[in-house]
């Protein structure tokens, strides 16, 4: 696949994972020009709040906010809802609360656009299986049998049913993804690795070329590009990789 530096760019989500907001508006300035999608998860979320989300998109990114909802049908309907209100990009739930859950999310999403709020429909997208999760630790730890791909097909058909827009899942499941529920059917793919970057506590690994060549709509960076000497260098070290 042939893209152009910025096409390459926009199919990566940086993922801010810092403690706090002025960590994280280093690296913004770091990266400052380059087209990216900004990943605000937890860590960032809870120190920073919607203020620094509200920020980003005033600033004109865009912000997928990586809560991985997973909570009863009501709650998930409420998250959802609030989320929608803040106007971010994208947001998610975990595929393992089930179909109903699923379902609430989007009916918290329609909610705050009848509001008149004036805001985008965000992507809504499942997390699968966790890519830090091994065939090993699925069937020996947490005690579910059959293959990691399998259940991650599972997982994804599940919330195509329930309405949703596409999954959370390794580079290494995107073709499967994909042939179970479309094209169209969005794959944000974490578990991104340079060759010779550390691994760390991730299991379900490729390099960014080949999750592109893979398919992947999104890939999600952290480490690579934050733990890096230089992040910007580091990000446009991959973006080459992508547009080779
Ligand atoms: O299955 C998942 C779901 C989400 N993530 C998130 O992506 C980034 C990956 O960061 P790296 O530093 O590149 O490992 C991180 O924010 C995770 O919370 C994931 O890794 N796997």
């Amino acid at each position: 696949m042939q893209l152009t530096q910025d096409q390459a760019a926009g199919r990566i989500m940086v993922a801010l994972d810092y403690p706090d907001a002025a960590a994280a508006e280093k690296l913004l300035r770091e990266l400052a020009g380059i087209p990216c999608y900004m990943k605000v998860g937890m860590q960032l979320f809870y120190a920073a709040g919607p203020a620094f989300v509200a920020g980003l998109k005033e600033r004109g990114y865009h912000v997928f906010l990586d809560l991985k909802m997973h909570d009863i049908p009501n709650t998930v309907k409420g998250g959802a809802n609030s989320i929608t209100k803040l106007g971010v990009d994208m947001f998610n739930v975990h595929a393992a609360g089930g179909a109903s859950m699923m379902q609430a999310a989007l009916e918290g999403v329609d909610a705050a656009l009848s509001g008149g709020s004036g805001v985008v429909r965000p992507t809504v997208i499942a997390v699968t299986q966790l890519t830090s999760t091994s065939q090993a630790v699925l069937n020996d730890e947490i005690g579910i049998g059959g293959s990691i791909a399998d259940a991650v097909i599972r997982y994804a058909k599940l919330a195509k049913l329930a309405g949703l827009d596409g999954v959370v899942a390794s580079p290494q499941e995107v073709t499967a993804v994909k042939e179970a529920c479309g094209s169209r059917f969005k794959t944000i793919t974490p578990g991104i690795r340079p060759a010779g970057a550390e691994v760390g506590d991730q299991s379900r690994i490729m390099t960014p070329r080949q999750a592109i060549e893979q398919g992947t709509d999104f890939m999600v960076i952290g480490r690579p590009i934050t733990a890096a000497a230089n992040p910007r260098a580091a990000l446009e070290s991959i973006i080459e990789e992508l547009v080779v």
